[in-house]
Parts: C-alpha cells; sequence; structure tokens
C-alpha cells in the first residue's frame, strides 16, 4: 500500500503565542483592547511588564487559541520582556504613523525580537502595524512603512485602534500565517519521523545500480 504524502491533523484546536512589540504608547494595549474586547480607551496607562490576552478563532474548521502577549514598550522592562519571547508563533510590531521615532525603533525591536527567539527565523510571520490613521499629523508615509516591510519580510497594515481600522484584519492575517508554519511544521515532522525503511519488495538504490 503506498505510504500517504498528506497528513490529517486530529487536533481542531491549536495554540498560538503571539507577541505584540513596538515603542512606549504607539497603541499596542489599544490594539489588543479593540482586537478581543471592541473598546477603545483614550486614557494612557503603561503596561508594566506583559499581559497576555486570549481569543478564538475559526479557520478551515479549525479553532485558533490565540495568546496575545502584550509587551511593555518602555525602556526599564527591556530585560524582562525578552525573557517572555520563547515560543512565539508569530510577531507584531507597532509604531505611531505621527511619531517618525517611533517608526526609527522597529529595526531595535526586530532585531531584539528575532535574537531572543532561538529558532531559524525564515519565513517568521510579523506583520507591521502603523498605527493612529485617524491623526491628522502624520510623520510616516505610507509607501516608507511598505518599503520596510518589503526589506525585511513583513505585512503591513494601516490600523486605528480608535477608529477600528484595519484591526480584526491585520491579526487575522497574522494568525493564518501562524497556522499555516504551524501545518508546514508538522507535516514536516511527520515526513522526518514516519520515514520507513523499503519493503521487502521493493528495490533498495544499492541493488538497482550494482
Ligand atoms: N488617536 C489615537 N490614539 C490612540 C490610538 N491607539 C492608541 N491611542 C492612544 O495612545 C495612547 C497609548 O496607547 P497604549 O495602547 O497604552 O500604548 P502602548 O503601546 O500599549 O504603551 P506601553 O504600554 O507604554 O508600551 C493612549 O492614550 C491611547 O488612547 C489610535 O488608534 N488613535
Amino acid at each position: 500500500m503506498p505510504k500517504p504524502h498528506v497528513y490529517m491533523i486530529s487536533s481542531k484546536k491549536v495554540d498560538l503565542k503571539i507577541v505584540i512589540l513596538g515603542a512606549a504608547g504607539t497603541g499596542k494595549t489599544s490594539l489588543l483592547h479593540r482586537y478581543v474586547h471592541k473598546k477603545f480607551y483614550n486614557d494612557y496607562r503603561t503596561t508594566l511588564g506583559a499581559h497576555v490576552m486570549s481569543k478564538n478563532l475559526e479557520v478551515d474548521n479549525t479553532t485558533l487559541r490565540l495568546q496575545i502577549w502584550d509587551m511593555g514598550g518602555q525602556d526599564r522592562f527591556q530585560p524582562m520582556v525578552t525573557s517572555f519571547y520563547k515560543g512565539s508563533d508569530a510577531c507584531i510590531l507597532t509604531f505611531d504613523v505621527t511619531d517618525a521615532e517611533s517608526f526609527e525603533s522597529l529595526d531595535y525591536w526586530r532585531k531584539n525580537f528575532l535574537d531572543n527567539l532561538r529558532i531559524p527565523i525564515e519565513g517568521f510571520p510579523i506583520v507591521l502595524l502603523g498605527n493612529k490613521i485617524d491623526l491628522e499629523d502624520r510623520q510616516v508615509s505610507k509607501e516608507k512603512a511598505l518599503s520596510w516591510c518589503k526589506e525585511r519580510d513583513a505585512s503591513y497594515f494601516e490600523v486605528s485602534a480608535k477608529n477600528d481600522v484595519n484591526v480584526d484584519q491585520a491579526f487575522e492575517k497574522l494568525a493564518a500565517d501562524a497556522f499555516q508554519r504551524y501545518l508546514e511544521s508538522v507535516q514536516s515532522f511527520m515526513t522526518d519521523s514516519f520515514k520507513l525503511t523499503p519493503a521487502e519488495d521493493e528495490p533498495t538504490k544499492k541493488s538497482q545500480c550494482c
């Protein structure tokens, strides 16, 4: 009987860990509140260290259980939050389109994350969110952000946590990319684990050539 090339994944629930990173005040907590609770708060309370919010998402008859880790952007929390990167399946980077400095700091956040992840980063799902597009005094153009993403193999969304623009779409795209990567890793694990020795009646390469 031929060996199967496509493996069925029996579990219909998949846990995915997502971290959201970026300079302080760019709107990480607000984006999460918008996505998870459909709410927005005008007051600014900096995140002390990190906290987690959960949300389930249905994709292809599978429940993706998203655990989204909101990392405080202030410098004083950096030594602590890097220890939470381990086991991440995807990453959201944020900047504030009205704050050029927050855009300039993106390479720091990206490198800090990837350096501490300690897994192969090729194809790792990263989405960049340019937040606060509802404000008028914009300092970073869409073209500049798109070019940053193109060079670093990331996706880009212009969003507003306040006005609920593009937030669901951005999280859903990232979750779908992370799920796809998860399926590929399961497939490759199964392929490697179930490599069988050739059947007795199947000629080996040696017997064929000699
Ligand atoms: N106008 C506008 N304000 C926003 C938006 N998103 C967040 N804010 C405001 O920006 C401020 C900072 O938002 P937070 O979500 O706390 O920012 P943060 O990135 O989590 O900050 P840290 O926890 O310090 O890293 C708050 O006053 C929010 O109300 C947005 O889309 N538009």
